[in-house]
């Protein structure tokens, strides 16, 4: 069969719709169950409602005596409450006798406070001798007592589903005695990049060649983005190595990614592979960069072609890819990464093509960087971009611009 030749450009917009639909169809979430020690940056597939109270018993929170509050009101320094010490509470252990009045318990910060005892008095405002305590300053009813269930009450939810684990919560799930939490399971996605002039990062730069740098980048945009990543590697511009490698890649993923070979070049063979293992659905895209993405289907699995560029690659992957990847995970189509800043210098982009623009945040200024797609270093500079819109062709210095940041998504 012939191959998609020619690029058919579409809207950056029905692109978002045909991918999204594409999404829908052939994906749904999955889940699993995972240890809590493994479960860092997963989300929760199920509310998760404590089993206990937490505190589980009424806490002292400070190391002293556990008094009756009553017995210490109007206490000073010159007359001290003059209570009966009955026993010693360590942590871990349990009270065995009931603070009656006139009586009090020793006892450490985390042991059960007795029955009886509504207080506790810091081991500092008082005075010990023999078996009597000398109290120097009034205590009031819960004073220094975490009481049983005030933190949360059995039965309560603790984390909803939703919820991306984080220490905090990793913490608040064993302190609830849970082990094992029921999560959405990870989108595993095959990443491949394609070139003749690639070489392995860890090899040796030879005349033409240079280091990969698109399997790195995008296997961390998409760890981040809630997927297990497998390595396909570096492919040839051939047909036959790069077929078998995205056959490979189904196999043991549910999406395959590959980058380079996009365009109309000699060596740009991936539409005409997926054009024969499947369907092109996509292909040729009026953004810049990233005019050459490939969107296809083969086997009910999305193969997405990004450009080469490293510029290209990692911000198509972003803007066109990543949120359907992330809802797919679990996650928040990154909301809240967005910020509004003034355009530190005028803008030009070409009319018809949505145009990514680089920028640096200087304060309440973004500064644009005017390097091209192959500009890998100046990439690692930028704080983010700038989505311009089909319909402008100019932005002037002083203009608020929405910056799409790279970090704290
Ligand atoms: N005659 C035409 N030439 C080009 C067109 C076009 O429409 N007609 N489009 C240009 C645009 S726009 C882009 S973007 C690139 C995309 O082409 P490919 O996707 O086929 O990418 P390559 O040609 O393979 O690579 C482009 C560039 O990026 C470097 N590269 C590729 N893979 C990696 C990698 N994994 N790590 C680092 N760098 C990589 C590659 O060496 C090239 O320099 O085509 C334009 N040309
Ligand atoms: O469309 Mo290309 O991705 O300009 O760099």
């Amino acid at each position: 069969m012939m191959g998609v030749e020619f690029l058919e450009i579409i809207d950056l917009d029905d692109a978002r719709r045909i991918t999204g639909e594409l999404f829908s169809e052939l994906y749904s979430q999955g889940t699993e169950s995972v240890d809590i020690l493994d479960a860092d940056g997963r989300v929760l597939a199920d509310d998760i409602e404590s089993p206990v109270d937490l505190p589980p018993f009424d806490r002292a929170s400070r190391d002293g005596y556990a008094v009756r509050a009553a017995d210490t009101f109007g206490a000073d320094e010159e007359n001290p409450a003059t209570l009966r010490c009955i026993e010693t509470v360590e942590a871990g252990s349990v009270p065995s006798l009931e603070v009656a009045e006139g009586l009090c318990t020793r006892i450490s910060t985390g042991a059960p406070v007795p029955e009886g005892a509504d207080a506790v008095v810091m081991v500092e405002y008082t005075w010990e001798e023999v078996d009597r305590v000398y109290i120097q300053r009034p205590a009031y009813p819960s004073q220094h007592i975490a009481a049983r269930g005030s933190d949360i009450r059995a039965g309560n939810v603790l984390l909803r589903t939703g919820t991306v684990l984080s220490p905090d919560k990793i913490a608040a799930l064993s302190a609830a005695g849970i082990t094992r939490v029921n999560v959405i399971s990870k989108p595993s996605v095959c990443v491949i990049s394609t070139g003749n002039e690639l070489i392995e990062p860890s090899g040796q730069l030879e005349p033409g060649k240079i280091f990969d740098s698109n399997s790195a980048g995008l296997s961390s945009a998409l760890k981040e983005a809630g997927c297990s990543v497998k390595h396909g590697g570096i492919v040839r511009d051939d047909y036959g190595e790069l077929r078998d490698a995205i056959l490979r890649g189904l196999e043991e993923a549910d999406m395959v990614i590959t980058s380079g070979g996009t365009s109309a070049g000699a060596g740009d063979i991936l539409s005409e592979v997926l054009d024969e293992l499947g369907r092109v659905v996509i292909h040729g895209i009026s953004i810049k960069p990233g005019k050459p993405t490939i969107v296809g289907v083969v086997d009910d699995k999305i193969v997405v072609g990004l450009p080469g560029f490293p510029v290209s690659a990692l911000i198509v992957f972003m803007s066109l890819i990543e949120p359907f990847i992330r809802k797919l995970s679990g996650r928040k189509a990154s909301s809240g990464h967005v910020k509004t800043l003034k355009l530190a210098e005028r803008l030009h982009s070409s009319r018809g093509r949505v145009h990514y623009a680089l920028v640096m945040v200087d304060g309440d200024y973004a500064r644009p960087i005017f390097k091209d797609s192959g500009a890998v270093a100046a990439l690692a500079g930028a704080d983010g971009y700038i989505e311009v819109p089909k319909n402008v062709e100019i932005i002037n210095e002083g203009e608020e611009v929405e910056v799409v940041l790279f970090e704290n998504r």
